[in-house]
This record gives structure tokens, sequence and C-alpha cells, in this order.
């Protein structure tokens, strides 16, 4: 693939806070559009990676480039092209929403619509509100349309969802779909795996400062032969089995063979294939 594809390029990384190495020789790319997901435990590295992505951490060694940029040099044009929602921003608590969008629209050569943004950012409604009396889930909408006024070309979300109610993380959810569907690049980190699930076109999964595997979401682990199908059935006497194995065919066959054999229904036969959550649990134990 050509670089000219990729919106990041990352190669070798290092992150060294003294005698702490937290980032140890990451490698990975993400594509023009693609939106990516960086999981792992606390401490893993994410912030480390994703601060220098942003131009905001010095790296200790490696390559790395974000829309052709190599971000410590801070060039403007590139962070008039990237958008950034931090984890909490808290600022402007006595301005309107709009006022503070058409504030920061003002700074930018080429600003997104601010109508459009906030029908985008989900805060419809909340226009004339003081951002002092926005719940913290309509403040991090805020940040998000704060990101967003820019029209930047690539988004780095930092935990977008965290703390948010079940119906705002959907609302988020769909913002970022609506970002996808507009041809940007979207670099995420969270805590949630099936936000990651629906969400990411690919994720890496990081500890202790490596990448332990890469893929799309449904893809991670299978074939792998580390996590394994999920069979489950119920048996004559109503009892609820389980059972995992890397040959599904086999597998069901023998069982549903012994148990016509015995003239049997297995009630609720399912197969699963593994999530995200399985993956991620029996890499980062
Ligand atoms: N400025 C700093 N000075 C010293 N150590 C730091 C600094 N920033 C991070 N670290 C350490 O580096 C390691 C990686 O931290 P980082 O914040 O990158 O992890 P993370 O994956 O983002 O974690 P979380 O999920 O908790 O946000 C941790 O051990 C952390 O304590």
């Amino acid at each position: 693939m050509s670089s000219s594809n990729l919106a990041i390029e990352v190669r070798g990384l290092r992150k060294s806070y003294g005698d702490l190495e937290a980032v140890r020789g990451v490698d990975f790319s993400v594509r023009r559009g693609e939106v990516y997901g960086l999981l792992g435990p606390n401490g893993a590295g994410k912030t480390s990676t994703v601060e220098i992505l942003e131009g905001y951490r010095e790296r200790t060694a490696g390559d790395v480039s974000v829309l052709g940029f190599d971000p410590q040099q801070r060039a403007r044009e590139l962070r008039a092209r990237v958008g950034i929602v931090l984890q909490s921003s808290g600022v402007y608590r006595h301005v309107k929403v709009k006022e503070v969008l058409e504030h920061f629209a003002g700074l930018y050569a080429d600003p997104r619509d601010v109508d459009e943004v906030i029908e985008l950012a989900g805060l419809r409604g909340k226009e004339d509100a003081r951002t002092r009396t926005l719940s913290g889930g309509q403040l991090r909408r805020l940040d998000f349309a704060l990101a967003l006024v820019g029209d930047p070309e690539l988004i780095f979300l930092d935990e977008p969802t965290t703390g948010f109610d079940p119906a705002a993380r959907r609302g988020a959810w769909d913002t970022i779909r609506s970002l996808k569907a507009l041809g940007k690049t979207v670099l995420l980190t969270t805590h949630y795996l099936d936000e990651a699930q629906v969400l990411a076109d690919r994720v890496a999964i990081i500890k202790d400062g490596r990448i332990l595997v890469e893929g799309a979401p449904s893809e991670l682990g299978v074939g792998s032969g580390s996590v394994r199908y999920r069979v489950a059935w119920r048996n004559g006497s109503g009892l609820l089995n389980q059972q995992e194995t890397d040959d599904p065919t086999t597998f069901l066959h023998e069982l549903t063979t012994a148990a016509l054999a015995r003239g049997e229904r297995l009630d609720s036969l399912s197969v699963s294939r593994p999530t995200l959550e399985d993956v991620y649990l029996e890499l980062t134990a």
C-alpha cells in the first residue's frame, strides 16, 4: 500500500519515562477513511502512543508520520487538519454552546458549518444553553463538536464515551459512524470492547507497551488457536451444556449424531464465534 493511502504510520515507536519503558517498539498503520481502535489495559501505553501522534509528547525512538508530517514538529498545517477530543476539556463554562463553536470556527480558514456540527455531535436543542448547565455527557458532545468544527481529516478520540449513559453512547457511536461516512479517519482508544467491535474497522490490542494482536474485530483470534468457538445446547433433561472447540463442524456432527441416536432433541443449540472481549481477556490476562 502506498504511503499516501495511510493517514498514520508508526514504526518502531518507543517512549521511556526515566527507567520506565512505556512503549516498546510499536508498529501500525491507519488507512485513510478507517476507524482504528487502540485497546489495552490501564498503563498499556495507549495514551503515550496517541499523544505522540497528536504532537503533545516527544518520542524516545522510532518513526511517526501523521498525514505525511512528523507531529513532533507541530506544523500549523497539520494542526489544522487534525481534530482532537481529549479525555475532558471542561473549559468555557459561561458561554453558550453555539457561541463557543462559532468562536472556534472563526479560527479556521475553512470551518465546517456550525449548525451541521451541532447536528453531528447530537447537540440540537442545546445551542443556546450555557456550557455550565450541560450534563457530563453533553459536555463530552461539546468536546466532540469542538474537534469537528475545523472539519479535520483525522480525528483522535480518547475514550470518547467514558461516563456516558447507554443512550448517549449510542448517540456518540452514530456520530463516529457519520464521521466515517464523511470519509474521515478516526483513531479511537476505548476500554469498551463492544464499542470497538461495532465501530472499528481494525483494532490493535496493546499490553506492556507492545501490540499483541491487530486485525478486524471479528477476525481477531479466529484461527489463531488461542480463542475457540463456543457451542451451547440443552440436553434431553433441559440441562445447559457448553463446550469450546476449534473444529465446530466435527463437534456438531458428533453431538447431533449422538443426540439423534438417542432420539433426543438439542434445544437452544448455538455456535458462537469468539467476541473481541473473549480475545481481549485471553490475551491480556
Ligand atoms: N508523564 C509520565 N511520566 C512518567 N510515567 C508516565 C507518564 N505518562 C505515563 N506514564 C507511565 O507510562 C505507562 C503507560 O501509560 P499510558 O498513560 O500511556 O497508558 P494507557 O494505556 O493510556 O493507560 P490508561 O488506559 O490507564 O489510560 C504507565 O505505567 C504510566 O504510569
